[in-house]
């Protein structure tokens, strides 16, 4: 029987992002980071305080991770760079599709092998199966584990991290390898979800103490729950029909933030959801798994 789940849902920031994204949370500081992919922007906010703060990107931002220096690793358009917060200064590391310029760096998270993981996706209106996967090692050389994708997304890793998820929205597919933490490499690739229309597609996801992956349905306004098996559970309703990516944070990781987003919304849509590109939080019953940083 699926469950829907009702949990208390708070309204961080409600900007109307054009693609919010990444939203990533900082152990150290007690504090949220997250993209507007096409603004392009990061973001921190610090819960305890309230504040806010924003840096322009030079490039769209797809995704980003917390590194171990004290920096941010980030997935421009223009391929992996450093940000650091302290000069607000980015510099390339390296660029691993420099020859297809219709395509843009997207979903991307650190693993517990410490490098960052980050797919493409197509970003003409025409998509073709033109994507790839890539991990970033700490030593800042690229590899490819994965083509002919359409939108890249939906990286996270089981609590043991033996088990990588990824998906490719496009495809409505939600995928799951075998995962080598002392190699950062993967097995073979093998179907986990295969989508339904009312489940939305898969964007951003995340995996909870308990193994479940947590995957946002753009387009169906709702987080489906699916158990380590692949089967859903559940889903929680969300005020908004483009959730885009869900993180868990706070201290104790029982709070599940979520992007969202506005690009391609018809005014009547916006009319309807005057919510549309916020970041939500969402007080879950279960905490979350932590994210890695970037590095050794
Ligand atoms: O990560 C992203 O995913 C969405 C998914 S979809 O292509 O709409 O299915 C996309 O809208 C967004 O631009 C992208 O960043």
């Amino acid at each position: 029987m699926i469950q829907q789940f009702d949990y208390p849902l708070h309204v961080i920031c409600a900007d109307g992002a054009i693609v919010g994204e990444s939203p990533v949370w900082s152990q150290r500081e007690q504090a949220l980071y997250w993209v507007d992919i096409l603004k392009p922007a990061l973001y921190r906010f610090d819960p305890a305080s309230g504040q806010r703060q924003s840096w322009v990107a030079p490039a769209s931002i797809g995704s980003i991770s917390l590194a171990k220096n004290g920096k941010i690793v980030a997935a421009l358009r223009t391929g992996f760079h450093w940000f650091d917060p302290a000069s607000a200064c980015w510099t390339l590391i390296a660029h691993p599709e420099p020859h297809i310029s219709h395509n843009r760096l997207n979903d991307g998270k650190t693993g517990p092998d410490g490098a960052f993981w980050a797919g493409t996706m197509d970003d003409r209106a025409d998509k073709q199966a033109c994507a790839s996967l890539y991990r970033l090692a700490p030593d800042g050389s690229i590899s490819a584990h994965g083509n002919e994708l359409v939108v890249s997304n939906g990286l996270a890793w089981s609590p043991d991290g033996r088990t990588m998820y990824h998906s490719d929205s496009r495809r409505a597919v939600i995928y799951r390898y075998d995962f080598d933490v002392a190699n950062g490499t993967l097995g073979p690739r093998e179907v986990f979800v295969q989508m339904q229309p009312e489940w939305g597609r898969p964007d951003g996801g995340a995996v909870d103490v308990d193994g479940c992956y947590l995957s946002c349905g753009i387009t169906a306004g709702r987080i489906n729950k699916f158990s380590p098996q692949g089967e859903l559970l559940g889903f929680i309703p969300l005020p908004v029909s483009r959730p885009t990516m869900c993180a868990f944070g706070g201290a104790d990781l029982k709070t599940m933030y979520v992007t969202s987003l506005t690009e391609n919304m018809k005014p009547d849509e916006l009319a309807r959801e005057p919510l549309a590109g916020a970041l939500f939080a969402i007080d879950m019953p279960v905490a979350g798994t932590p994210v890695a940083e970037f590095g050794i």
